[in-house]
């Protein structure tokens, strides 16, 4: 296990001056030998941006010096820190330690997009700072929902068939919901025409509207602080979306799925096979398989912390923060769409260093063989100009509109920390507050409560009990003043008193207001998306990519896998010969759905 856990690391370490090894030429696969191979055939230097230091612009450093070991690499950071929405603060409390996260803390295990943080975990050797919570822990049992005015324990599956009957018949919040789901497969099917639908309608249609209203809206806001009924089905619940297109309702698919396998998508079924044979013999892969969810123990800066001492001791990667980016354009590009030949230009912008803000220093203009941005796609969009014959046209964000792409959630994260033990009647994960509720029952617009404490044990020294309320998102949308700290932490320990009960004084508090931290993926997202890659392909031809929530998912684990994603290709010696990427090339069609038994694609059985 050892043995191959060290194979491992010498694998995915860059041979650029990291690795005591020169690069492994016995191993089996592909993608891990195209990583190694020699740089561009021409000898150049290969400049590549990364604009963007939150954690996908550094997973995409650290992609890149994989992939494109010879090329430098340039990481640009408005702010004076890099780690974007990932920050843990260690605090003080009477001599203890308490980890409060501002943003996100825990991380699911099990998916594809997971394996890549894994790779990456083993490669930067964070084995030893991992918390797992095993599936069988209270917190990975017990979730639960705030509806009306009490907690209500969302049944697991291996509840017994009679605890799980009892709450589905007996709580309001499941009224009328086994029906629904009976007579799920004989409801009429989408019309062909209809090209997306919001997730309030889509679930509406197939399982009714108590459980989307009670169920589905309180997960949606732990996920991405969104409405239900603006968020598109299509873009986010892909394989939903697929089931019923494929067989007309979820029950047919499901017993579809349970001959031929679960519905998978192609590429990540792609993925999954280059990557699980190097994980197989990972170190902690036996605690991924047994775990639910994973944290770090001083929090999950520690996972940016390492990317960026491992940027640092790459000679080719400079780190710079406190820069700010302006004024992209790129001609050469425009020859590759008129004429069809990929010229060799340039991306340019100019880089202003704002450490010293009393004294300004002068845009430096920087040219690069490929940026990439993981930049929001709004800061992107705004920071385009165009070439005229009369120098930079003055019409930022135009060029490109599609690049806007839409809204995004603002949050506010308000963290506890008592020092009473146990302060909460119940034990798990914590509770999401569905948009059915009554305005008298949370007032304050909350979205849920983490018990942080219970879902993460080890995390403090302390034995006391932490909790995060988090409050906003779709209810504040359009406001241009939101609660001060001192009024938001007021308002969530209202919300505490409320929802739980008797709460003593908290020792510690914390508020953070996460401005525009979750995009918001509209119906009609998917289509954005399409016309987002053609324009960017039109005039960048394949030097701006772009990665990060913006495009491809919410979450920690949809930010490492964009970062691997986009730097395929990267190393520069396609010039001229394989396809301009943009990073959106995968939704130029719909994804390919696979069974995961037979790998071949659903016979449709529906008819209109
Ligand atoms: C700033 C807060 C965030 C909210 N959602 C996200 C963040 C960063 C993104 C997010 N949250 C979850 C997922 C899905 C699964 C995953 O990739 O981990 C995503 C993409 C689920 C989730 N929601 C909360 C937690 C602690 C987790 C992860 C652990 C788990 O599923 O067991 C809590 C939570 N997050 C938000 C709210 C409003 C909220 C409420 C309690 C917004």
């Amino acid at each position: 296990m050892l043995q191959r856990s060290n194979a491992l690391r010498c694998l995915t370490r860059a041979s650029y001056g990291r690795s005591s090894k020169p690069f492994l030429t016995h191993l089996h696969n592909p993608w891990f030998r195209r990583s190694y191979s020699p740089g561009p055939s021409d000898g150049q230097p290969y400049e590549i941006a990364v604009l963007g230091g939150g954690i996908t612009g550094l997973s995409t450093a650290y992609w890149l010096t994989k992939k494109a070991p010879k090329a430098n690499i340039t990481v640009y950071e408005a702010s004076k820190r890099v780690g974007g929405w990932v920050q843990s603060l260690e605090m003080d409390v009477d001599g203890d330690t308490v980890v409060f996260e501002t943003g996100p803390r825990t991380l699911r295990t099990g998916s594809v997009n997971a394996m890549v943080t894994q790779a990456m975990l083993e490669d930067l050797d964070l084995a030893d700072d991992i918390i797992f919570t095993s599936k069988d822990a209270a917190s990975s049992r017990n979730r639960y929902i705030y509806y009306p005015d009490h907690l209500v324990r969302i049944p697991f599956p291996v509840d017994g068939l009679l605890d799980t009957l009892s709450t589905v018949l007996l709580e309001p919040a499941f009224e009328g919901i086994l029906w629904q789901v009976l007579k799920e497969p004989w409801k009429w099917t989408r019309p062909s025409h209809l090209l997306d639908e919001s997730v309030g309608e889509f679930l509406t249609r197939r399982i009714g509207k108590t459980a989307t209203n009670n169920l589905v809206s309180a997960v949606f806001h732990g996920i991405y602080a969104g409405d239900i009924w603006q968020l598109s089905a299509k873009s986010i619940m892909r394989s939903a979306w697929e089931l019923e297109g494929s067989f007309g309702s979820f029950g047919r698919g499901l017993s579809e799925c349970l001959e031929h396998g679960a519905l998978v998508d192609a590429r990540d079924a792609e993925l999954k096979s280059v990557l699980e044979p190097f994980l197989d013999g990972s170190q902690f892969m036996d605690d991924f398989k047994s775990s639910s969810v994973f944290a770090f123990k001083g929090g999950l800066s520690r996972l940016t912390e390492a990317l960026e001492t491992y940027l640092e001791d790459c000679p080719n990667v400079t780190l710079m923060t406190n820069c700010h980016v302006d004024d992209l354009t790129c001609e050469g590009a425009l020859d590759l769409h008129n004429s069809g030949v990929l010229t060799d230009g340039k991306v340019r912008f100019n880089v202003t260093d704002m450490t010293d803000e009393r004294r300004l220093r002068a845009p430096q203009v920087v040219d690069k063989d490929l940026v990439i941005s993981t930049l929001p796609s709004r800061v992107l969009a705004s920071m385009f100009a165009w070439k005229t014959e009369s120098g930079i046209s003055p019409y930022r964000g135009r060029p490109i509109p599609s690049i806007e792409m839409g809204d995004w959630a603002t949050v506010m994260v308000v963290n506890f920390y008592f020092r009473e033990s146990n302060i909460v009647p119940v034990k798990g994960f914590g509770y999401l507050i569905p948009q059915s509720v009554p305005f008298e029952n949370n007032p304050e617009r909350a979205l849920g409560v983490i018990f942080d404490s219970d879902a993460v044990t080890g995390q403090d020294t302390g034995s006391g009990t932490k909790l995060t309320v988090m409050m906003g998102g779709h209810y504040w949308a359009g406001w241009d003043k939101y609660p001060s700290p001192e009024h938001a932490t007021q308002m969530a320990m209202d919300l505490l008193k409320r929802h739980i009960g008797d709460i003593p004084e908290p020792a510690k508090t914390m508020a953070t207001l996460q401005e525009n931290c979750i995009p918001q993926y509209r119906v009609g997202w998917d289509t954005a998306t399409k016309s987002a890659h053609e324009q960017l392909l039109h005039y960048f031809g394949g030097r701006l990519r772009v990665a990060g929530p913006s495009w491809h998912g919410v979450g920690l684990h949809d930010c490492t896998r964009a970062a691997y994603d986009v730097t395929e290709g990267a190393d520069g010696w396609h010039r001229g010969k394989s396809e301009p990427r943009t990073g959106l090339e995968m939704f130029k069609e719909d994804p390919v759905f696979l069974h995961s038994k037979t790998m071949q694609q659903p016979k449709k059985t529906r008819f209109y």
